[in-house]
């Protein structure tokens, strides 16, 4: 199949193209959505106190599953937000701003469990740190 798909509407046909509609998802997020770009900045924040600190290789998983379950989440939250604004538009409907909402608060839920995460492996380090 030619990649000449630019207003495609059937399924891909070949992994290849799954696989770059699935980038060009990515690269929408990136481009339109802040919070995404302020998380990927917290994670690679977390990562280099992970690599200073030498944490535990089950620490890495933690904190490798958490930050993907964030990533995931606001990845989620915009393709929630994109198809409440293609089927309401700029209208102002009260199911509308449930949805965005609820979407949202799974961000919110997956940054906090990030964050108890978080101050579970850092504190003792941190505290070790300070000699306290
Ligand atoms: N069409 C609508 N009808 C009712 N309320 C809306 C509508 N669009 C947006 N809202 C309200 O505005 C809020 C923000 O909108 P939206 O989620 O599109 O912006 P955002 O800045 O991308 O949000 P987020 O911070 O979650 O990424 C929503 O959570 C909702 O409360």
């Amino acid at each position: 199949m030619a990649l000449n798909d630019k207003k495609q509407t059937d399924k891909n046909h070949t992994f290849f193209q799954s696989f770059r509609h699935a980038l060009e998802g990515l690269r929408t997020t990136l481009a339109d959505e802040k919070n995404f770009k302020r998380h990927l900045v917290i994670a690679t924040f977390v990562l280099l106190l992970g690599f200073l600190f030498g944490v535990s290789k089950l620490d890495w998983l933690w904190l490798i599953v958490v930050i993907f379950l964030v990533l995931i989440a606001e990845l989620w939250n915009t393709a929630v937000e994109y198809l409440i604004d293609l089927l309401v538009a700029k209208h102002y409907d009260p199911l509308a701003k449930k949805v965005k909402d609820v979407s949202a608060a799974i961000v919110l839920v997956a940054a906090f469990l990030a964050a108890i995460v978080g101050v579970i492996i850092f504190m003792p380090y941190i505290l070790n740190f300070l000699n306290l």
